[in-house]
């Protein structure tokens, strides 16, 4: 059942996928994959707010990048499709949201959040300096993911929200009146459970009157999760001609100014090749990426550590990645605190491992798409697994593996992770592997692809 991770196993609520079993076959391949998600939402953000027309190159076309275009296009933003060179789709042509903002919008407006933490987190703070109201909301299971630093940080810097006071969607923010704005200033936040609340207010803060200073701070002290996200962040405004300041760790100095038109190329997305990299490492293959960006903010650039880590040799050469499988996979442990979103993939890994793992520094995984904590424990015992459950992590044991259902409670990454694990475990049945078109529509059939060749 989607949203619970129970250790029971629910019954199936979608169809299920019987996952390619490779036995003892090496998978050798080489393959790309499409844009990435987190580059392909920040740049549309910023096309909506530029100061004229902009054109993304090779972006991601999937579930969360439709759901960011329907949500700036209720905010007055247009965007058309246009031929260009990448094999996965159009790239994307952007006209800004109209000023002075209002004119265009229409003044009730709802927003369909569907799953994606990008949507439900970037556009209120846009929404909010657009005149009229916008309400958003999303899936059953977005109800449960964490919302209330976005809504005290909208309430502090003078919008009004509309809410249940339980800190998560469904919402309304109101814009200003016509011709209004928000001032900006001095705005504290806890962003301990996700950054994309950094991110969130860091996109639009160019537009506030007085700018922002943006300080992170958790009552307990605890840091940031996913930085190297609010590295890209900062990356791409600066691309578009926003002056930050992050001179302080946990500070955040935007300057008040124009939000830059661009025409960009979205690398592709470097998370997403995990379990496609994983296969060689479970199944002692090779898979080669190229393309691979030699310098990038994207959170899977820290593939090229993890995967060495499970016995596994590595090598960029040429802009091309490549990852030989060793003969017997080892167990890690590892602090992913600066790449969560590679978890599920890594403990995949981790569960047809030889000796024991243990991921720490993702206790905030218990809101990303569903408690990913829970639910890898509950799918991976039951294949026979031995895992359990930290405060900040998982403990991985190995342990006989045998066929069975493996749920993905909505989750794109748990599908792809039960897939990386039904090559080497006879008769694993992904439920909803359609789920993956969250932000990679493409997954069965490339992985059908990757596999052609290297059935037993
Ligand atoms: O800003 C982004 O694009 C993202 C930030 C990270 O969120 P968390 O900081 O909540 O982990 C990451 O896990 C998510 O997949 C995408
Ligand atoms: C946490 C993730 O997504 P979202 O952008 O919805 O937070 C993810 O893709 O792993």
């Amino acid at each position: 059942m989607p949203g619970e991770a129970t250790g029971t196993e629910p019954a199936a609520a979608h169809p299920l996928w019987p996952a390619p079993f490779v036995g003892g076959t090496p998978v050798e391949s080489s393959l790309t994959v499409p844009g990435s998600k987190s580059l392909t939402n920040r740049w549309l953000v910023l096309g909506a707010l530029a100061d004229g027309p902009s054109r993304l190159r090779a972006p991601l076309h999937s579930r969360d990048t439709s759901l960011m275009l329907q949500a700036l296009r209720a905010l007055g933003a247009q965007f058309e499709e246009i031929h260009g060179d990448s094999p996965f789709g159009p790239d994307l042509a952007v006209t800004p949201i109209p000023r002075p903002f209002g004119a265009a919008a229409r003044r009730e407006r709802s927003v369909d959040c569907g799953l994606a933490g990008t949507v439900m987190r970037f556009v209120p703070p846009l929404a909010a300096l657009i005149p009229g109201r916008t309400r958003f909301d999303g899936d059953p299971h977005a109800r449960k993911r964490p919302m209330g630093p976005v809504i005290s940080a909208l309430r502090a810097l003078g919008a009004t929200v509309e809410d249940d006071g339980t800190g998560s969607l469904p919402f309304t923010v109101h814009g200003p009146e016509a011709g209004g704005s928000l001032a900006g200033g001095e705005l504290t936040i806890d962003a301990a459970g996700s950054s994309q609340f950094v991110t969130a207010v860091l996109l639009t803060a160019s537009q506030l009157t007085g700018g922002l200073v943006l300080q992170h701070h958790s009552p307990d002290g605890a840091g940031i999760p996913s930085m190297p996200h609010i590295d890209m962040t900062v990356e791409v405004l600066r691309e578009a001609g926003v002056n930050v300041d992050d001179s302080v760790p946990g500070r955040w100095v935007v300057s008040p100014g124009p939000v830059r038109a661009f025409d960009v190329r979205v690398e592709q997305d470097l998370s997403n090749a995990g379990p496609f990299l994983a296969a060689a490492v479970v199944t002692g293959g090779e898979v080669s990426i190229p393309h691979w960006p030699s310098e990038t903010t994207q959170g899977g650039s820290h593939w090229q550590d993890i995967l060495p880590r499970f016995g596994a040799a590595v090598e960029v050469a040429d802009g091309v990645f490549t990852v030989r499988g060793p003969r017997s996979v080892s167990g890690v442990d590892l602090d992913l605190s600066e790449a969560g979103e590679l978890a599920p993939t890594v403990a995949a890994i981790c569960a047809v491992a030889g000796t024991p793992s243990r991921l720490r520094g993702i206790a905030h995984l218990r809101g990303h798409e569903t408690d990913r904590l829970a639910a890898l424990t509950a799918e991976i015992n039951g294949l026979g697994g031995d895992v359990e459950e930290t405060a900040d992590g998982l403990i991985i044991r190995p342990a006989p593996l045998h066929g069975g259902t493996f749920h993905s409670y909505d989750d794109h990454r748990m599908a792809t992770a039960g897939a990386v694990i039904g090559l080497v475990v006879d008769g694993v049945r992904v439920e909803n592997i359609a789920t993956t078109s969250k932000t990679l529509p493409q997954f069965p059939q490339m992985w059908a692809e990757l596999l052609a060749g290297s059935r037993p």
